[in-house]
């Protein structure tokens, strides 16, 4: 156990980067008196690239891998972190953060889309160890108790959040395979009685074979799926949905999470890129190929790529987009001034997000001249689409929900130690010819095999039991603590659930559940369980997987409180320690352009003052230390006091942006810190400084104010320089000369 109770608040990347430089050095004032030391460590996309490349760089430039770090001390009792969202970079994303820092001159080597030689594979693998999800299921020791917090639920009843009128005569829907060469169809699922070791094979209709990865070691009890997408019936899939979308005359919309699910998902996007525009790509094959365009990263590479051609032929090809979008169903768009469409960046659309911000508006998503309309929600596999279309389908029913009414959907989530689809990247494959996939165990057994055709995308996922016992045991503890039914969304039809399930109804049975409702439900009809409660306003503890953990903690939020950013997001440690993640949602690129442009950073911080009132708590049990507990108690005192007032940042210039939220977050903690009686020493030291952040209230948000406007410069996207940004972010002289002297 180390000696000082220890705060580790993670470095991560765009608007909550930006907000460290303003809420960090508050934090570490105030938790310097009362003995608590609050460390940092660098997860960032830049700070992940730097770390893996140590022999290229200088001396100066090279950094420890902290993310290695934190994941081996994620295992340790004491372990506290506060972590923020980082970005999960798909390929266009990594390759400009790669392009930003050589230009800071670190010599990296390029990102090489096509390996020529076994260095270049070499590089090509390490930037995919930083790619995608690298981060979160290498923290995620533990599962997920993610819920919106008394105080705002309380907050959004009495200022509701704008929501979208829905229509009985919607045309929304979600578009889904359902059971037809999809992933949900094609699963197959055991539960290894005992520890074995299984190699993964393609054997080719003429007998030969290829060890697709040679050892997947299992643990007693884990449960083990195979399953693939049929590329043949996910194509013709996507050109019915184009062709419907058009007919229907409704806007097109993929929704995919290309960068959590960073193998799988930018191969299906790939897919719907290639269909939607495929006259164009077939008339200009010879030159795409050229210019090394790949759809699986969008769209928008092979946009960014003919800027390369001759005039003549960039503006013959141009002329095709522009006939190939007046020839296809209008498109969704992600920034229609910008002519950035659904299709051009795959992490530009991240599902968790961009279903429930639809739902949010009525049903609606942009298109290109700007105004809204209905939208085909394509969601290839069937797993988890239907929980969308029972959402779309009560609400053209009952009308939007109401969040002045409106119950609450918290959820309880299985992730532990990359559970589930999570885990699966580096079991997923493109099948390279028609033959067999094989999963066979340390003795020999086939364990299950899927007869595949080229391009089919295979993949294997593990669950491991310990999760799963740990999971079962914190759903029962939050029932038990609200008296909130809880509902296991899980489908005995699926293969993967039915292993689950079996587990669930055993280790149900080591808990006294006398008197809980406990309900296991196929996901489409959990969700309608859920929704007919919700309007009551009943809350339901969700209990769920992997996936639909990440769903719905960003669905539920955004129409319970407006934005996922707001919830309270707690990763009980398996062994003890605890993470504390900050809201639930991402790391808004659209804030970090807002702030650039002028000075005005709309990011909302409540996701880390929750995190750290919890992580404050946690260090008090932990080390019996009861400072922390009065740094937590002031802070809850704190943060109720901010939700009264409403000090989040508007949306909009001329109002307190996130700079002054912070400030009135230690105007409120100053003044509990003062005014408890709990700790003497924690009251004497507050005491000066919450009289001067009082007397200067006025004076500190004219400061503030008084920057908004123009355009600010922090030295860099991925990796804005540290000074700058401080500067930039610390505009109030006052605020920082009361700190200074805590
Ligand atoms: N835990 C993690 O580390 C996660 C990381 N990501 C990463 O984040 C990036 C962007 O993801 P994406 O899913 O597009 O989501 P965004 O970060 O763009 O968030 C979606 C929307 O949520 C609202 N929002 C989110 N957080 C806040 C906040 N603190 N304050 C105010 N509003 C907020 C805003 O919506 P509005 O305009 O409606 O108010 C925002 O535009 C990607 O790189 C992705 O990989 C994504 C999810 C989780
Ligand atoms: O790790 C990621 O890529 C995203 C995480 C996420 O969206 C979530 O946990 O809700
Ligand atoms: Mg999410």
């Amino acid at each position: 156990m180390s000696a000082q109770p220890t705060i580790i608040y993670t470095f991560t990347d765009e608007a909550p980067l930006l907000a460290t430089y303003s809420l960090l050095p508050i934090v570490q004032a105030f938790t310097k008196p009362a003995g608590v030391a609050v460390e940092t460590r660098d997860i960032s996309l830049a700070g992940r690239i730097i770390a893996n490349f140590p022999e290229v760089l200088t001396e100066e430039q090279r950094i420890n891998d902290d993310l290695s770090y934190l994941g081996k001390l994620c295992l340790e009792p004491t372990t506290n972190i506060i972590k923020l969202p980082n970005i999960s970079a798909s390929v266009p994303q990594l390759k400009a953060a790669v392009a930003e820092l050589q230009a800071k001159g670190y010599k990296l080597p390029d990102y090489p889309e096509n390996p020529q030689n076994d260095a270049e594979k070499e590089i090509k693998t390490r930037y995919a160890k930083v790619m995608g999800s690298a981060v979160n299921p290498v923290l995620r020791e533990g599962n997920s108790d993610r819920r919106a917090p008394k105080a705002v639920k309380d907050y959004a009843k009495k200022h509701p959040h704008s929501m979208g009128k829905w229509s009985a005569d919607s045309k929304t829907r979600v578009g889904t395979m359902g059971g037809k060469g999809d992933f949900f169809s094609n699963e197959k699922s055991v539960t290894v009685p005992a520890a074995t070791d299984v190699k993964i094979e393609f054997v080719a209709a003429d007998g030969t074979t290829k060890v697709l990865k040679e050892s997947t070691p299992l643990k007693a009890g884990e449960i083990l799926d195979g399953t693939f997408m049929s590329k043949a019936a996910l194509v013709n899939f996507l050109a019915d949905q184009i062709a419907e979308a058009k007919k229907d005359g409704v806007l097109f919309s993929l929704h995919m999470k290309a960068t959590m699910m960073k193998v799988s998902d930018p191969i299906i996007f790939g897919h719907a890129v290639e269909v939607f525009f495929q006259d164009l790509i077939a008339k200009h094959a010879a030159t795409l190929r050229e210019l090394g365009v790949d759809f699986r990263n969008g769209f928008g590479d092979l946009v960014s790529k003919i800027s390369k051609l001759p005039e003549d032929k960039k503006a013959e090809i141009e002329a095709d987009i522009q006939a190939a979008y007046a020839n296809g169903p209008a498109l969704s768009m992600v920034n229609s001034d910008k002519g950035i469409t659904n299709l051009h960046v795959p992490s530009d659309v991240i599902v968790d997000a961009s279903m429930p911000a639809m739902i949010r508006a009525g049903g609606k998503v942009w298109d290109a001249k700007g105004n809204t309309g209905d939208t085909l929600a394509v969601i290839p596999d069937s797993s988890y689409a239907g929980v969308y279309q029972a959402v779309i389908e009560f609400c053209r029913a009952n009308g939007a929900l109401d969040p002045k009414t409106m119950g609450s959907v918290p959820n309880v989530g299985l992730m532990a130690q990359a559970a589930e689809e999570y885990g699966s990247h580096n079991k997923t494959f493109e099948i390279p010819g028609k033959g067999t996939v094989k999963v066979t165990d340390k003795d020999g057994n086939v364990l299950f095999s899927h007869e595949v055709e080229q391009g089919d995308i295979w993949r294997a996922c593990q669950t491991k039991d310990a999760p799963v016992q740990d999971w079962v045991k914190l759903a029962v503890n939050r029932a038990r603590a609200t008296g909130v039914p809880a509902v296991f969304w899980l489908d005995k039809a699926r293969a993967h659930d039915a292993q689950i399930i079996a587990k669930v109804e055993k280790y149900l049975k080591d808990h006294d559940t006398s008197g809980l409702t406990i309900e296991i439900l196929p996901p489409a009809e959990a969700c309608k369980y859920s929704l007919e409660r919700i309007v009551k306003g009943e809350d339901t503890i969700s209990v769920t997987g992997n996936v639909l953990r990440d769903y719905l903690t960003d669905l539920f939020p955004i129409l319970e409180v407006g934005t996922s950013a707001k919830m309270l997001s707690i990763v009980p440690l398996m062994n003890g320690g605890g993470l504390f993640e900050t809201g639930a949602g991402g790391s808004a690129p659209k804030h970090v352009q807002q702030f650039l442009e002028e000075n005005y950073l709309r990011w909302d911080s409540l996701g880390e003052f929750f995190a750290l009132a919890a992580s404050f708590e946690h260090l008090s049990d932990t080390f019996k230390n009861a400072k922390a507990k009065s740094l937590a108690d002031t802070l809850d005192t704190a943060t109720g006091k901010f939700l009264e007032n409403d000090r989040s940042p508007g949306r909009k210039l001329g109002t307190i942006d996130n700079r002054g939220s912070h400030f009135y977050l230690a105007l409120y903690w100053a003044q509990a810190l003062a005014e408890q009686t709990a700790d003497a020493e924690l009251q004497a030291a507050f005491k000066p400084i919450a009289e001067e952040l009082t007397a200067n209230e006025a004076k500190i948000v004219e400061e503030l104010l008084a920057v908004q406007g123009k355009a600010v410069d922090v030295g860099g996207y991925y990796k804005p320089c540290d000074t700058k940004a401080s500067e930039a972010l610390r505009p109030s002289a006052t605020l920082n000369a009361a700190l200074a002297k805590l």
